[in-house]
């Protein structure tokens, strides 16, 4: 039996190596767990307490490797575009609680909702030379979907814009990667990484895995679906602000080569990451931008 502080729907708790994490709970036994460590989302729950992200059994939680799993946040850089080490800093930083947040949505007494910020530090500015406030609004609605809302703001006060590509790099975790398929990606355009980043054109099924896939689609619809057949679930992603959607497996050779994810792992695991890689964010000073991933499941398969 639960005790009764363990139903309240937010909490902050020692996580993985004293980690702190804030935990989001709803009534209908939904939940999701942040770690202030990268403003990372580690786990992400059903009404039946299933586990809907993946995160690896070898996943480091010692800064400043990142988590390997969950919902890192790429920030100011994806993948290796730029000066910056893989993915930029965001997820290798300690956020912190946002004491001056966003106004509430009407209906937040229905949401779980917690508010954390990044500024740069002057660590930071060394590396990246702009001065920013990243606001994330993390929310577990009432009926348990996760919904991201990212806020960047221009705070420097010497006229430069800065420029960023970002990526909400969502692991879902799936029952068995060959029975996997993406929906809504249909005929569109992609860079693949495993190909120099050349550019191809996908064909008109859903998509389905049968080896290494790190392509970044382009300019895609706001809606992509998840569909895992032995679970007969839909994961369903709903994204804004954010054009670009990337789908990435390791496969087996890649996965061997990863020291903090298992052998196997990528048999469980799919990620498909709301992002804005091709048309990187300009941002002048006071200037904001807002980018914003939901998540939501369907407890059936989609019709195709
Ligand atoms: O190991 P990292 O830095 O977390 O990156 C994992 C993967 O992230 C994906 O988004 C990239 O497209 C891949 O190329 C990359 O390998």
């Amino acid at each position: 039996m639960s005790s009764s502080s363990e139903r309240k729907p937010l909490e902050v708790v020692k996580g993985v190596n004293g980690l702190d994490k804030v935990v989001l709970r709803q009534v209908n036994g939904t939940s999701a767990e942040v770690y202030l460590y990268g403003a990372h989302v580690t786990s992400w729950k059903n009404e039946h307490g299933e586990e809907l992200l993946f995160l690896s059994s070898k996943a480091i939680f010692k800064p400043p490797k990142p988590i390997r799993g969950g919902i890192p946040i790429c920030f100011p850089q994806f993948s290796n575009l730029g000066a910056l080490d893989q993915h930029g800093f965001a997820r290798n930083r300690f956020w912190t609680f946002d004491d001056d947040p966003p106004p509430l949505p009407p209906d937040a007494n229905h949401k779980v909702i917690t508010d954390l910020i990044l500024r740069s530090t002057i660590e930071d500015l060394k590396i990246w030379p702009y001065s920013f406030e990243y606001r994330l609004r993390i929310t577990l609605g009432p009926g348990g979907e996760l919904m991201l809302t990212s806020r960047i703001r221009n705070t420097g006060t010497d006229g430069k814009p800065f420029t960023f590509s970002f990526a909400y790099h969502t692991y879902f975790s799936v029952s068995d990667i060959s029975e996997v398929r993406v929906e809504g990606l249909e005929t569109l355009d992609y860079l693949d990484n495993c190909q120099k980043r050349e550019r191809f054109t996908e064909q008109g099924d859903s998509i389905t895995f049968e080896s290494e896939v790190d392509r970044i689609y382009l300019s895609t619809p706001t809606k992509i679906a998840v569909m895992d057949h032995e679970k007969k679930r839909t994961l369903v992603m709903r994204k804004d602000g954010l054009p670009d959607a990337v789908v990435w497996n390791p496969w087996d050779k890649k996965a061997k080569a990863m020291v903090d994810f298992g052998d196997d792992e990528y048999k469980h695991m799919l990620c498909v990451e709301a992002a804005a890689v091709e048309k990187p964010i300009t941002l002048k000073p006071g200037e904001e931008w807002r980018g914003r991933q939901e998540l939501s499941t369907v407890n059936k398969l989609l019709d195709p």
